[in-house]
C-alpha cells in the first residue's frame, strides 16, 4: 500500500535513520542533556519535500513514530492554513515550534532545526544584556559559518544573535527571520529567558552544531563568571 493510500505510511519504517524513528531517539537523548524537559524543545527533519514535526505540549522523551506529522515543503500557500501530509490518529497539535522550524528551513536552506531549552543557552542570554553572543579562541571550529557552510576557525569570533522571549512561540517567528537576516553567517538564534534553535545541513549537523553552540554557551557563562574576557583581540 501506498503513503497516497495510507499516509500512516510516512511514519512506518523499520529503517532507523527514518525521520520518524529518529525524531524520538533524539528527543530522549536531548531531554537526557537536559535540553527538552518539561515538554519543552524539540528536533525537526526535513527530507527534501517533506517536513516531520513532533507534537506540541508532550513529553518529548516519549514520543512514538505514529505521533510525527508530515507536512509537504514547500507549504501550497504562506497564507493559507497549513497543510498535511499525515497526522496522527491521536488529538495531538503540531509543535509550536513549526513556524521557527520554518525559518531555518526558508531562509538557510536547512534539512533539520534543534531547539533546547539548555540552562547554558539560557544563562548566556542573561549575562550577555545585548543583543549578540560573543566569544573567541576556544572550539569554535565544529560551528559552521551561517550553520550550513563552512567551519569557522580557531581564530573568528563566534556571534550569536539573542532575540526577546514573548509569551506564545509563533510571535517569534519574524524577530528570529530578522535576526537571522541581520547576521548572515550565524550558526543559531538564542531566546532570551527562553533557549536556542540551532539548524543544520542535515539532522547530524544540526545536532552536532547544537552541542558546539551549547558547549561554547556553557564555557563562555563560566569565564564570564569568573571574570575572563571572552572575546581576545586576533
Ligand atoms: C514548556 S512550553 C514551551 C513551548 O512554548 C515551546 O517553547 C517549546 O519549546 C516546545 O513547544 P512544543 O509546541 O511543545 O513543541
Ligand atoms: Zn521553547
Amino acid at each position: 500500500m501506498s503513503a497516497n493510500d495510507n499516509p500512516d505510511q510516512l511514519v512506518l519504517s523499520s529503517d532507523n535513520l527514518h525521520p520518524a524513528n529518529l525524531i524520538p531517539e533524539l528527543c530522549a537523548s536531548f531531554y537526557r542533556l537536559g535540553w527538552v524537559t518539561g515538554t519543552g524543545g524539540g528536533i525537526c527533519i526535513r527530507t527534501g519535500d517533506k517536513v516531520y514535526i513532533a507534537p506540541s505540549g508532550v513529553q518529548k522523551e516519549r514520543i512514538q513514530p505514529s505521533h510525527i506529522f508530515v507536512l509537504p515543503y514547500p507549504q501550497p500557500s504562506p497564507h493559507a492554513d497549513r497543510v498535511f501530509l499525515r497526522r496522527p490518529a491521536l488529538e495531538l497539535k503540531e509543535s509550536a515550534c513549526t513556524p521557527l522550524f520554518w525559518n531555518a528551513f526558508e531562509l538557510r536552506d536547512a534539512g533539520s532545526c534543534v531547539h533546547t531549552h539548555s540552562q547554558n543557552a539560557v544563562m548566556a542570554t542573561l549575562l550577555w544584556s545585548g543583543d549578540v553572543f560573543r566569544i573567541s579562541h576556544q572550539m569554535i571550529k565544529g560551528v559552521r559559518i551561517s550553520g550550513t557552510g563552512s567551519a569557522l576557525s580557531y581564530l573568528d569570533t563566534l556571534e550569536v544573535p539573542i532575540i526577546e522571549n514573548t509569551p506564545n512561540e509563533e510571535d517569534l517567528k519574524d524577530s528570529m527571520a530578522e535576526a537571522m537576516k541581520a547576521h548572515p553567517n550565524a550558526a543559531g538564534v538564542l531566546v532570551r529567558r527562553h533557549g536556542v534553535y540551532v539548524w543544520g545541513k542535515d539532522w547530524e549537523k544540526a545536532k552536532t552544531q547544537t552541542e558546539c553552540l551549547d558547549y561554547l554557551f556553557e564555557i563562555g557563562v563560566k569565564m564570564k563568571l569568573a571574570g575572563v574576557p571572552t572575546v581576545l583581540n586576533a
